[in-house]
């Protein structure tokens, strides 16, 4: 139901695992040197050599700067300028005529159909482009109007190539190359052998490979998806979360726990007035838990559990477990491997047969494309819905 090929398969995952690696990769966002910023603003031939050095190490730190060619690098660090934006502010409108390509040093632009980028602070999941990724190369390689209008969706740094530059330092040519690999991808997918050259370069001029380190959330709610996934490398989990907090078992087992409660090193003490609806086991309130004779593992996977708002701290021998943590599982129900396809679901079948519950789709190290269903639905062609329809009756396996 939810991709070609289901496998459905159980395993269990704990849930603060994925949160603590999103962490470590959002610390990643730094800020451009501000000392660098009047270096981009002077002539390319009035940039020193040691000038030039620094600004490509800074620039070293974007993702597909760092692909390039080190000749490349240095003839763009020659010619770069730095822009600073604020949230809401539009960089490019759907219609205009282009003259610069765009590298998002830090922060967060959306793509929008709209000229005032408005919907994409509506969108409850709008096609986003983050940083290390660059925009606005489509119009200049083609020589057409911009298709989309790029928003800001936070305060961002952008490194800005005019059109000229564009050209004269052949940045031209490595991105038709990732136009080329889009292409190819798209062309290479049974689903879509229908399709005509036009269609395939529509999915590849409106959509951006986007690499996801493991354990990064791709799509937090899959119950009512507006995009597609196309799995391009690598693979992603689909993982039901389960919370603890309503489950009756997991109350029991916790209060089970209580009977080995003697170690002085762990002790949780339940909050006086704990809100109805939350996780609140016997004994009553103010009498002092003990979570002796729990072993290192078991104490790790407490840790490791997310614990309900209102709860009292729970010590254990690494410190304290933050007490705005809630108790959740995720269960993982299915993976979704290169070449296959996530978000199908609404061609599979008649909606009341759709399972609304809601999953997250969680990297374990993957590059993807997204594509918005409006730009598929424009696009899908009978053979294909034909196709679409096969796969619903080969579901459940
Ligand atoms: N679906 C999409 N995902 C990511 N980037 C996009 C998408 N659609 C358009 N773009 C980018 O938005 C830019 C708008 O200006 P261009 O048409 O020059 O180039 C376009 C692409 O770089």
């Amino acid at each position: 139901m939810f991709q070609m090929g289901s496998r459905a398969c159980m395993d269990v995952h704990i849930w603060g695992a994925i949160e603590q690696k999103q962490s470590a990769i959002q610390m990643e966002d730094d800020k451009f040197p501000s000392k660098l910023v009047p270096i981009t603003y002077k002539k390319p031939d009035w940039r020193t050599e040691e000038e030039l050095k620094q600004l490509r190490n800074a620039m070293s730190s974007v993702q597909s700067y760092r692909r390039y060619s080190n000749n490349l690098q240095l003839l763009l660090a020659k010619v770069i300028r730095h822009q600073r934006f604020g949230r809401r502010r539009v960089v490019i409108k759907k219609g205009h005529i282009g003259n610069s390509f765009y590298f998002i040093y830090s922060g967060v632009v959306a793509v929008t159909k709209d000229e005032e980028g408005s919907s994409a602070f509506v969108d409850k999941e709008p096609t986003l482009i983050r940083r290390g990724a660059g925009f606005g190369e489509v119009s200049l390689l083609k020589g057409v109007k911009r298709n989309a209008t790029i928003v800001c969706m936070e305060e961002t740094e952008l490194l800005v190539v005019d059109k000229e530059d564009f050209f004269a330092k052949k940045l031209d040519e490595v991105l038709k190359k990732e136009f080329e690999y889009r292409f190819s991808f798209y062309r290479s997918l049974d689903l879509l052998s229908s399709w005509s050259f036009q269609m395939i370069e529509s999915m590849a001029d409106h959509s951006k490979t986007e690499e996801f380190h493991y354990g990064r959330v791709i799509v937090k709610d899959t119950s009512d998806m507006a995009n597609i996934i196309f799995m391009a490398k690598g693979r992603c989990d689909l993982l039901h979360i389960v919370d603890l907090t309503t489950c009756h078992s997991y109350k029991k087992w916790i209060s089970q726990q209580t009977e080995f409660l003697k170690c002085d090193k762990c002790q949780f003490a339940p909050a006086a007035g704990t809100a109805a609806g939350t996780w609140s086991p016997s004994p009553a309130p103010n009498t002092e838990w003990k979570l002796g004779a729990l072993n290192r593992s078991t104490c790790n996977r407490l840790s490791m559990t997310r614990f309900p708002r209102q709860a009292a701290p729970l010590l254990t021998p690494y410190g304290e477990i933050p007490k705005d943590l809630g108790a959740a599982v995720c269960i993982k129900v299915d993976s979704i491997h290169q070449g296959e396809i996530f978000g199908l679901n609404q061609y599979l079948g008649p909606d009341y047969l759709n399972d609304k519950r809601s999953m997250i789709l969680v990297s374990q190290g993957a590059e993807i494309l997204r594509v918005k269903r409006e730009n598929f639905d424009a696009l899908v062609d009978q053979p294909t819905l034909a196709k679409l329809k096969k796969l619903q009756n080969s579901y459940p396996r």
